[in-house]
């Protein structure tokens, strides 16, 4: 027979962070309630460098203003013309440039593919080192085509499909995205690790 396996105790619920609330929506709706989680909006510093190492170093500065357990996320749109620029740095080009301009930077290029990329990151507490989870979505950059009320969706097409993540119903998109790729693993691993949360007045939950 199998030894039980000890579960990890965390002190607390883990704390998503994130300044962004449409992200945090989709959060929601893909965890259900498979993970216990509260949300905290702060605006984390924008760092530079590999997407897996700028996640984990987001969780880092999260685990330590939060001193409890964190959960952060940071996407990517990648165009492959561009070797996978813009990358981290798309909330600056889509802010200065718009959807118009982010198919301009592809003019020049036959190559219109792309990528999502979702990198979540789960850190125990200040010290620990993260763990993370990448999710990726390929698909390619057209010209803008439904709601404008998240982001680049309007501007990216999943392959297999005829519309833009804009256009799918959230279910839909909440079904294949780069989000709920990388949230599927993060689950599994969760399942795995049996952490037990406690409350602030001790129970566990
Ligand atoms: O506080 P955080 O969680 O960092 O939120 P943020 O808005 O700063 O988000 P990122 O640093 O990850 O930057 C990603 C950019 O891509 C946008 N974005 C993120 N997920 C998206 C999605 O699924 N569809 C469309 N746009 C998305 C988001 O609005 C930003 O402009
Ligand atoms: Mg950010």
């Amino acid at each position: 027979m199998a030894a039980a396996k000890a579960a990890v105790v965390l002190p607390r619920p883990v704390t998503f962070v994130t300044g962004n609330a449409k992200k945090l929506e989709e959060v929601k709706a893909i965890i259900g309630n498979s993970i216990p989680f509260k949300s905290l909006k702060l605006d984390l510093p924008e760092l530079q460098g590999e997407p897996e190492d700028i996640s984990k170093e987001k969780a880092r500065l999260a685990a330590l203003q939060v001193n409890g357990p964190v959960l952060v996320e940071d996407t990517c749109l990648c165009f492959n013309a561009l070797k996978g620029l813009p990358g981290p740095y798309i909330k600056w080009f889509l802010e200065k440039l718009g959807h118009e301009g982010l198919n301009n930077l592809l003019m020049a290029y036959e190559d219109k593919s792309a990528y999502a990329l979702c990198a979540f990151s789960f850190s125990h507490g200040p010290g620990a080192e993260p763990l993370t989870f990448l999710g990726k979505t390929p698909g390619k950059i057209v010209p803008a085509r439904g709601p404008t009320d998240f982001g680049w969706d309007p501007v990216f097409q999943p392959d297999g499909y005829e519309q833009t993540y804009a256009e799918m119903a959230k279910e839909e998109k909440n079904k294949i995205s780069h989000r709920y790729k990388s949230l599927a693993m993060l689950k599994s691993h969760f399942k795995e690790a049996g952490y037990v949360f406690k409350t602030a007045d001790d129970d566990t939950i």
